[in-house]
């Protein structure tokens, strides 16, 4: 599966998306990860649809919307109309998982699953045929600039080997705390799509890009 880096705009400079986002893709950015949040389902607030509908006309990037957000089915439309690609919904953010992950198929996006570090593959096992990926967070989600939890890698390895044995295809994305340091044990254990925010935009972004990607050949 191709490696991907998806930079986090939720360390971007809140004033300069459009400014920042352009670098990101200049650089060599494989997606845009943004991260929605209600204030709710974790203790912090960032942006919705309005956003990513004023950031489409100024990039081609994938838009993957990591959903921190109470009743997620509530964003799906509004999102598709905003130009969002894909949207990963957490299991502990609604009981109708299954059935949230379909409509945003039938909306024409990719779907995933996201599950805590606290939260256990077994719980998303009835839903992998459903979707094109899988978020495994290796920070509690919130905020950016955490440390990475290293507890969460056996997740990713779970993951991999079902992905095998069952003979399907989801991606794997892994989300906190990775570093030119972290990414290795995360690819190693099957992970392809790299969600970096702090790492990324604290000093050069290319120059940070690169040491990424140099750890991904
Ligand atoms: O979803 C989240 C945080 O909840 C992330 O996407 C962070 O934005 C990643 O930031 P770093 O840990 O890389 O600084
Ligand atoms: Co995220």
């Amino acid at each position: 599966m191709k490696n991907k880096i998806a930079p986090s705009i939720l360390s971007a400079d809140f004033g300069n998306f459009e400014r920042d986002v352009q670098k990101l893709e200049a650089a060599g950015a494989d997606v845009l990860h943004i991260d929605i949040m209600d204030g709710h389902f974790v203790d912090n607030l960032t942006f919705g649809a309005g956003v990513v509908a004023a950031l489409r006309p100024h990039t081609t990037l994938f838009f993957d919307c990591h959903m921190m957000v109470e009743h997620p089915e509530k964003y799906i439309l509004p999102l598709k109309k905003a130009g969002a690609n894909s949207m990963s919904i957490h299991v502990e953010s609604t009981p109708h998982l299954h059935g949230t992950l379909q409509q945003i198929k039938n909306a024409g996006m990719k779907a995933a699953a996201v599950i805590n570090p606290g939260t256990s593959v077994e719980l998303i096992k009835p839903v992998l045929s459903l979707v094109d990926m899988v978020l495994v967070m290796t920070v509690n989600p919130g905020f950016g600039g955490q440390k990475f939890l290293p507890e969460t890698i056996e997740k990713v390895s779970m993951l991999d080997a079902l992905r095998t044995e069952k003979s399907l295809h989801f991606e794997i994305e892994v989300d906190g705390g990775i570093t030119d340091e972290t990414i290795t044990s995360a690819k190693r254990a099957g992970a392809n799509i790299f969600v970096a925010g702090s790492f990324v935009f604290n000093g050069n972004i290319e120059e940070n890009i690169k040491k990424l990607k140099n750890k991904l050949k």
